[in-house]
C-alpha cells in the first residue's frame, strides 16, 4: 500500500496537465487533502473571525490614526461597509466581528461576538500589556468561539484584525520570535511619515530596553500583544485542534501565527498563507518562517482582507483536484520524457 502523500502526489501529476504545471495550487491541493485525510477534500462553511481590540500604547503616537478609529471601523463591520465585508459578500464567506477589548461598550448586534477582556490593553510602556490571566481569557474566550464555528460545520476559516497601534504591538512580537533588530521589524502602518516612523522606532526600541530579551513565546504575547493578536493566536492554535484550514492574513495576523506555531509547531501544516502585506517587516517574517504566501498585491489593510480576496484560489486548488480528468480518463498521451 502507498503511503496517502503518494496516493495524492500521484492523483495531482495524472491529471491532465504537465507536472507542476498548476504551481502553487498543486502545493494548496495537497496541503488541504492531507489536512482532512481525504483524495476528495471539500471545503466547507468558510468563515473569518474578525478580532478587534485596543491598545494602551496607542495614545503614545504610534499610529497615524487615533485610537477611535477602532470601535468607528467596528461599528462600519457590522453596518456592512468595510473592505472585509465586501470581499466576504463577494465570495460567500461568512463574517464574525469579535470585540476582543475595544473601548467601546458596544449593544448587542446580529455578526459582534462580545469577548471583550478589558477596555483595551495596559500600556507596554510601563509594563506588560496584559495580565497573565488576561492572555489566558483571551486564548479560552478565542478557543470557545472556533468551537461554535466548528459545530456550525466550518473547515476553513481565516482570522483578521481591526486595532489602531497593533503594528507597533506586532513588531515588538517580531522582534522577539524572529530575533530581529527592532528597525527591521518597523514599519508606517496607516500611513505614518518619516517623523512618524523615528518615533515609533525609537519608542520601540526604549520598549525593548525596559523589557529585556524575552523569548516565550506565551510572555511575548502577554508583554506585547494587543487582545485581539492573542485572541487571533488562541483561535488559530483552536482551529488546528479541530482540524481546519487556518488562512494567515497579514503583518498582525502573521504576528500572532508567529507566536501560535512556537506554543504548537503543528500548526504549520494546517496554515495557508494568503498573501503578503505592503507593510515593512511582513516579508521577513515570511522568509524567517520560509513559506511563500499565495498572491502580493500590496495590501496592507488587515481586517482579514487577505484570507477573503485569496479564498477563491484554495477554491480553485481543490476544484481541479475534484473535478479534472486524469490522462487515462480522458484518453490523453502522456510525456515521453521519462
Ligand atoms: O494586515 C496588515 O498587513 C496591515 C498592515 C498595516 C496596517 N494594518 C491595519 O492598520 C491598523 C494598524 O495600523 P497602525 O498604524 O495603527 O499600527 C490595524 O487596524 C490593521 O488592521 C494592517
Ligand atoms: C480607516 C481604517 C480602516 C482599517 N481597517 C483595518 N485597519 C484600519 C485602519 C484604518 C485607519
Amino acid at each position: 500500500m502507498s503511503t496517502f502523500e503518494e496516493q495524492i502526489q500521484h492523483k495531482i501529476d495524472t491529471k491532465t496537465k504537465p507536472l507542476g504545471a498548476l504551481g502553487k495550487l498543486e502545493a494548496i491541493a495537497k496541503q488541504v487533502a492531507t489536512i482532512q485525510q481525504s483524495l476528495t477534500p471539500q471545503l466547507k462553511q468558510p468563515t473569518i473571525l474578525t478580532f478587534a481590540g485596543d491598545h494602551g500604547a496607542a495614545k503614545a503616537g504610534v499610529s497615524a490614526f487615533p485610537q477611535e478609529v477602532t470601535f468607528q471601523m467596528v461599528m462600519n463591520f457590522l453596518n456592512g461597509g468595510a473592505a472585509i465585508n465586501a470581499f466576504c459578500q463577494q465570495n460567500q464567506i461568512t463574517l464574525h466581528v469579535v470585540d476582543a477589548g475595544v473601548n467601546f461598550d458596544f449593544e448587542a448586534a446580529p455578526g459582534l461576538i462580545d469577548a471583550k477582556v478589558a477596555h483595551g490593553t495596559a500600556s507596554y510602556i510601563t509594563g506588560t500589556a496584559m495580565t497573565e490571566a488576561q492572555l489566558q481569557d483571551c486564548f479560552d474566550k478565542s478557543a470557545a468561539i472556533v468551537a461554535d464555528v466548528a459545530k456550525d460545520g466550518c473547515n476553513v476559516i481565516g482570522f483578521g484584525e481591526m486595532g489602531i497601534g497593533n503594528t507597533a504591538s506586532s513588531s515588538l512580537i517580531m522582534s522577539a520570535m524572529c530575533q530581529l533588530p527592532i528597525e527591521r521589524c518597523v514599519g508606517r502602518g496607516t500611513g505614518l511619515d518619516d517623523e512618524g516612523m523615528h518615533h515609533k522606532t525609537d519608542l520601540l526600541t526604549q520598549v525593548q530596553a525596559l523589557h529585556g530579551d524575552i523569548t516565550d513565546p506565551r510572555l511575548v504575547m502577554q508583554t506585547y500583544g494587543g487582545f485581539e493578536i492573542a485572541q487571533m493566536c488562541g483561535a488559530m492554535l483552536a482551529a488546528q485542534k479541530h482540524g481546519m484550514i487556518v488562512m494567515v492574513d497579514g503583518f498582525i495576523a502573521t504576528a500572532a501565527y508567529l507566536v501560535a506555531v512556537a506554543i504548537n509547531p503543528a500548526l504549520k501544516d494546517h496554515a495557508i498563507f494568503c498573501h503578503t502585506s505592503g507593510e515593512a517587516g511582513h516579508q521577513l517574517m515570511l522568509d524567517h518562517l520560509k513559506v511563500e504566501p499565495l498572491v502580493n498585491l500590496g495590501m496592507r489593510l488587515g481586517e482579514g482582507t487577505g484570507c477573503a480576496v485569496a479564498y477563491p484560489l484554495i477554491q480553485s486548488a481543490v476544484a481541479f483536484l475534484n473535478d479534472m480528468a486524469s490522462f487515462e480518463s480522458a484518453g490523453v498521451s502522456e510525456s515521453d520524457a521519462t
